[in-house]
């Protein structure tokens, strides 16, 4: 199967690298054409531009920072709609809000092309694992189509129904993320500062009814202080942003979401404060950094 992949960034260079060994023919494409070489040395093809990858592949998987680059790779010139149509299929697994996903979706049926969403829970190393979890809506027919590129990223598919529902369903559970990623640095500075090892929270959370991936995989790199980039806090927080707005528009008050985005005590903006001190291409575990200032100075 051949298949056009967008977008390099952290998660996209995994998974393209994990389609290639699965022996998928792959061309990619990325804004920093730089990025594409490390692929060409493990079978990939470069295209110059997204509507030149579209042009030569049935179906193209995108996977982009944000709304406004998912946007701009279908709709800029040399992009996407330049080349979709009858017979070509374009899945799009970037984390955006249902409004973007519409918005593609319309652009690309009125030229006759087919559209999934598909954004993906899991982080850098599930993407490497394979092991990521697709929350795919949209077409049907491309969802069952891409099932054998699905398998290989992912450890489970779930078709969620019309377009929309895959954006949504993946920013409620980044909501939820973003708010336990807070709560639990909350945590770790409370054990630290009130004479606690905090290692030893982390063995006992562990064994409790709250142990989770997250927790576990975070919790010793956060202690140390390292941030090296898996989930970048500056999308982290564009989901919370979005989960919000989702929120709004559904009359759902979120205070906590809000609180872990917007006003937490005193360190006020802990996601937004995070990215404006530069810590936004950090791991979104850098939040802990926030806490940990704010706990000093009070
Ligand atoms: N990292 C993670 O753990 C997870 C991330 N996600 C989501 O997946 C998406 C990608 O994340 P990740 O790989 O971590 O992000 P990165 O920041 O590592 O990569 C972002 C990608 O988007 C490209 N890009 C940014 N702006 C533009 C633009 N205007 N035009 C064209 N291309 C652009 C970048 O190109 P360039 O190289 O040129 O900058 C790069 O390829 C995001 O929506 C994120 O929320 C979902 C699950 C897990
Ligand atoms: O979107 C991030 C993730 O870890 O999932």
């Amino acid at each position: 199967m051949e298949v056009g992949f967008l977008g390099l960034g952290i998660m996209g260079k995994a998974m393209a690298m994990n389609l290639l060994k699965n022996g998928f023919k792959v061309t990619v494409w990325n804004r920093t054409l730089a990025k594409c070489e490390e692929l060409v040395e493990f079978g990939a093809t470069i295209g110059d531009t997204p509507a030149a990858v579209v042009k030569k592949c049935k179906i193209t998987v995108a996977i982009l920072s944000d709304p406004s680059a998912a946007l701009s790779v279908v709709f800029d010139k040399d992009g996407v709609l330049e080349q979709i149509g009858s017979g070509k299929g374009y899945i799009d697994m970037s984390t955006v809000d249902d409004d973007t996903s519409s918005k593609i979706h319309k652009a690309v049926t009125t030229k006759g092309g087919s559209f999934l969403e598909a954004p993906v829970s899991g982080s850098k190393k599930p993407a490497e694992d394979g092991q990521l979890v697709i929350l795919a809506a949209g077409d049907e027919a491309l969802y069952e189509e891409a099932i054998p590129a699905f398998d290989v990223l992912g450890k489970k598919s779930f078709f969620l129904g019309h377009v929309g529902n895959g954006a949504k369903m993946k920013l409620v559970v980044n909501m939820i993320m973003g708010s336990m990623m807070n709560a639990f640095s909350e945590g770790l500075v409370l054990a630290e500062r009130s004479g606690l090892n905090p290692h030893a929270l982390l063995d006992v959370l562990d064994l409790g009814g709250i142990a989770n991936p997250m927790f576990r995989l975070k919790g010793p790199t956060m202690i140390q202080n390292n941030y090296s980039p898996a989930f970048p806090l500056k999308h982290q927080q564009k989901d919370m942003r979005l989960a919000l707005a989702l929120g709004d528009e559904n009359a759902v008050s979120m205070p906590v979401a809000a609180a872990a985005n917007e006003v937490v005590y005193s360190y006020l903006n802990a996601f937004k404060k995070a990215r404006s001190m530069e810590l936004g291409d950090l791991d979104f575990s850098a939040v802990h950094e926030i806490v940990k200032i704010h706990k000093s100075s009070s």
